[in-house]
């Protein structure tokens, strides 16, 4: 398990990092981010991941998130993973919203997508044991949250996992993917057609089949352009409801999809999970 440092750079006192490795998950090289705060030399601090959206590499939330001052003050290691396998030899896909670029965090199955999308595979289990082994993390203290289709990664990972991460919240999710044309698109193409196989994959559909998280945190912008056909928030609304789950789901009046919306609010969601990975 050979990592290969890409970038280093000093922050907010801790080191943000590029690094690469070979997966066996996808077949190919990963690029990730992690950024490591100050801490006592043999101390172990809570991981938070954050999965990132459609079109996304491990970098726009590293440049755009402003994270790294909260996790600093808060003593988080956060990781920002890829969203797909890269390369010239993946197969591709015309659409900014299928193929490199979105892996939806799913196992393909479907050829020719199912020998390097393996993402739930990179995801759940091949990355978090190369962070356990090269990073000063303490993995019985885990939280993930994520933007868009990173959202629905987030929530669709946790709810499969129960008591694995303990916190749990999203950014503008794909609450549906069932529900709405990126979802299906994926899905489809992923998954195949038998859609009952599509369940495990839309956070709605988990909840309703009997999947529970403790607490949930959501940030939705009001304004923006992909709530109504997309995202649909109002569908997690419901579904929480109905299970009785406690969610806290804020619409944030003005804001839309961008990253000028995940980094108004990510130093509430990192103070959120800290509380709850420190207790
Ligand atoms: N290019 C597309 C929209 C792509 C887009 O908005 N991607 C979002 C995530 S959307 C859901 O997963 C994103 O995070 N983009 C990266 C960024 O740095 O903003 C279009 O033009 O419609």
């Amino acid at each position: 398990m050979t990592l290969e440092t890409v970038s280093e750079a000093r922050s907010f006192g801790g080191t943000q990092g590029v690094y690469s490795h070979d997966s066996e998950a996808t077949g190919t090289p990963m690029t990730f981010a992690v950024y490591v705060p100050e801490h006592v030399a043999g101390t172990k601090l809570p991981v938070l991941w954050y999965l990132s959206g459609l079109t996304c590499t491990h970098a726009n939330v590293m440049d755009k998130g402003e994270y790294r001052r909260y996790c600093a003050e808060h003593g988080i290691i956060l990781v920002a993973p890829d969203t797909s396998p890269r390369g010239d030899d993946v197969p591709d896909d015309e659409g900014y919203d299928f193929g490199k670029g979105a892996g939806f965090y799913v196992n393909a199955v479907q050829e020719p997508w199912a020998k390097n999308f393996q993402m739930r595979q990179y995801v759940e289990h091949e990355l978090p044991q190369v962070i356990a082994k090269h990073f000063p993390v303490d993995m019985d203290r885990q939280g993930i949250t994520g933007h868009s289709m990173g959202g629905h990664g987030a929530l669709t990972i946790s709810l499969r996992n129960p008591g694995k991460y303990r916190s749990t919240s999203a950014f503008s999710p794909i609450v549906s993917p069932i529900h709405c044309p990126w979802g299906q698109k994926a899905l489809g193409g992923y998954i195949g057609d038998d859609k009952s196989a599509w369940r495990e994959y839309d956070a709605c559909a988990l909840i309703e089949d009997g999947a529970r998280l403790p607490e949930l945190l959501v940030d939705q912008g009001h304004a923006d352009n992909f709530l109504e056909e997309q995202l649909k928030t109002h569908l997690l609304e419901e579904a929480v409801r109905k299970a009785g789950m406690n969610a806290t789901i804020r619409l944030q009046e003005g804001y839309d999809h961008s990253y000028f919306f995940v980094s108004t609010f990510i130093g509430d969601h990192i103070a959120w999970h800290a509380e709850r990975l420190k207790a």
